[in-house]
């Protein structure tokens, strides 16, 4: 849920943002304060971007990784792909109105192009039709959706649009109390209920939410949070007015972009097990991946950036460290699964098919399909995106083994594209977020009756110890997200005294 910040929140010692944060991420934080000894949990997005900032400011700070490489759920593979070929397993797409990430690009000098979200001659293949998005446009009927008269004729984006538009125009037209209070009155509902039961107006058939669902990917967690959903993922990914881009050459290269930096200050392979919280220090116990030892690390202060969902695997002593409410957010918060699976073949065929930078939509296990879209014209082996899926959807693939899921991603491709798929082939990888054992999940989605009270509960400090990571920030599952918590984090701990 976006927690609206006011125009106040820069004299209430915090940073607002975008532009206080643009502006950090330029000049730095204030260095006058008390030097001190931090310690960050995790060098993803957040933990390297608050590493950075203490220590451009003075402090001395050590980052324990429990990977062999930065970056978290910003993962670009490489193997087993040819050519230089690549596909981002994690994060692979940034709308261009988010003004942090687009900094530390710009500081990095990193290279981007568009990537492309959709297209006209995207394919859509749902219940049983296959079509065209320009057709499907034209005609929302093709796909045979047994839908109610006054809902035929209408796209999956009007009907959503008609159905979500009463609360936008009531959020738009309020004030910061007033959205404060539309967004708690709100907070009951999951999608599916707002849609189905919607108090602002028309509300959708049964038939209609699973075309809504279908189409914007949502199928699989249509219990979450309306609010959460709406703003994290209907105004965002399917936000056309929004253009997107990514890093020429793999997004990864943002969190490598840190290394020169804080490659001193990194200890890879150390997976922390234990918190110690005393009067005036922060002992942190870590498990070395490697050697099996116990390191123990000493700080002032400790920033925790990994996602709740494993911070249930580090124990804290003593347990009232944290409070009651931090307990329940670190035990109830939600984390959506999420599969890809990335399918290199000898000629990119799609181009052929006008389908460079395409988005094919699915309802059959794979989901949403993305093709590549080259920073420039491009011939050779490429990779596809043969599968997208996050809920449900994406743990479905996770009864499969790697070899059986690459075979049914290229079966379905078969449907779309015909037997060349086959014959193309070259190599595929899977990855299963809900697997990864430092993430256990994609990204936080509130459930219902969480959004208007866990954003305090998660980000607040307890003693020593603050936090940071996608989770504690306005932005759920975006980098964005991770580099607002990072500079929040850092800028708390550089103002203690
Ligand atoms: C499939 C997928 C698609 C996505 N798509 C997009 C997108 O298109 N655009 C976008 O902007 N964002 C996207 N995101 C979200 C984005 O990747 C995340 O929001 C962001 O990377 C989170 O950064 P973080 O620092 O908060 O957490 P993380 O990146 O998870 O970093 C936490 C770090 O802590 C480490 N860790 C965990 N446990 C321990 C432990 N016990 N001890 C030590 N270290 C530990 C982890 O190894 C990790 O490095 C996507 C994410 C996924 C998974
Ligand atoms: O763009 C993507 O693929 C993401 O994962 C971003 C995102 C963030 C929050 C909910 C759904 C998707």
């Amino acid at each position: 849920m976006k927690r609206m910040r006011n125009k106040f929140d820069a004299i209430r010692n915090k940073l607002n943002y975008p532009s206080d944060m643009v502006n950090a991420i330029k000049n730095g934080l204030d260095p006058d304060s008390t030097k001190k000894d931090v310690i960050i949990i995790g060098a993803g997005l957040a933990g390297l971007v608050s590493g950075s900032l203490l220590k451009k400011a003075g402090h001395r700070v050590t980052i324990l990784e429990a990977n062999d490489r930065v970056g978290g759920r910003v993962y670009t593979k490489r193997e087993p792909f040819s050519n230089g070929n690549y596909l981002d397993f994690g994060a692979m797409r940034i709308p261009d109105n988010h003004p942090l990430v687009f900094e530390y690009i710009r500081q990095f000098n990193l290279p981007y192009n568009r990537f492309l979200n959709s297209g006209p001659n995207d394919v859509i293949y749902a219940n049983g039709v296959k079509t065209t998005r320009e057709e499907y446009n034209q005609n929302p009927d093709v796909l045979n959706f047994p839908l109610e008269p006054e809902e035929q004729g209408k796209t999956a984006a009007e009907l959503l649009i008609n159905a979500v538009q009463p609360f936008m125009t009531l959020y738009e037209a309020s004030n910061e109390e007033e959205r404060k209070i539309l967004l708690e009155k709100f907070d009951r509902y999951s999608i599916e209920n707002y849609l189905r039961f919607n108090p602002l107006g028309p509300s959708l058939s049964p038939n209609a939410i699973r075309l809504v669902k279908v189409m914007l990917g949502i199928e699989g967690f249509a219990e979450l949070s309306f609010t959460n959903i709406l703003f994290d993922i209907v105004n965002t990914v399917f936000n056309e007015d929004l253009e997107f881009y990514e890093i020429t050459g793999g997004n990864d290269q943002l969190p490598k972009s840190f290394l020169p930096e804080l490659k001193g200050n990194i200890k890879f392979n150390e997976k922390v097990i234990r918190i110690i919280s005393r009067e005036d220090e922060v002992l942190v116990l870590a498990r070395n991946t490697k050697t099996g030892e116990i390191d123990t690390y000493r700080g002032d202060y400790l920033i925790i950036t990994v996602p709740f969902s494993v911070l249930q695997f580090i124990e804290v002593y003593p347990y009232e460290t944290f409070s009651f409410d931090k307990w329940k957010a670190i035990r109830e918060l939600h984390y959506v699964a999420a599969t890809k699976v990335g399918i290199e073949f000898k000629k990119r065929f799609w181009q052929k098919e006008g389908l460079e930078g395409a988005n094919l939509i699915t309802d059959f296990p794979n989901r949403f399909i993305y093709t590549p879209s080259p920073a420039s014209p491009t011939q050779g082996p490429g990779v596809v995106l043969a599968s997208y899926s996050w809920g449900d959807n994406a743990k479905l693939w996770n009864a499969l083994p790697e070899e059986e899921r690459i075979n049914q991603a290229l079966q379905d491709l078969a449907k779309i594209h015909g037997p060349e798929v086959y014959s193309e082939f070259l190599n595929g990888a899977s990855y299963s977020w809900s697997q990864d054992p430092y993430s256990a999940g994609c990204f936080t989605l509130f459930k219902p009756n969480q959004g208007a009270t866990y954003p305090e509960i998660i980000e607040k400090p307890e003693g020593r110890i603050h936090f940071a990571g996608e989770h504690s920030s306005d932005f759920h599952g975006w980098m964005e997200g991770a580099v607002q918590s990072g500079i929040r984090a850092a800028y708390e701990v550089n103002n203690r005294e």
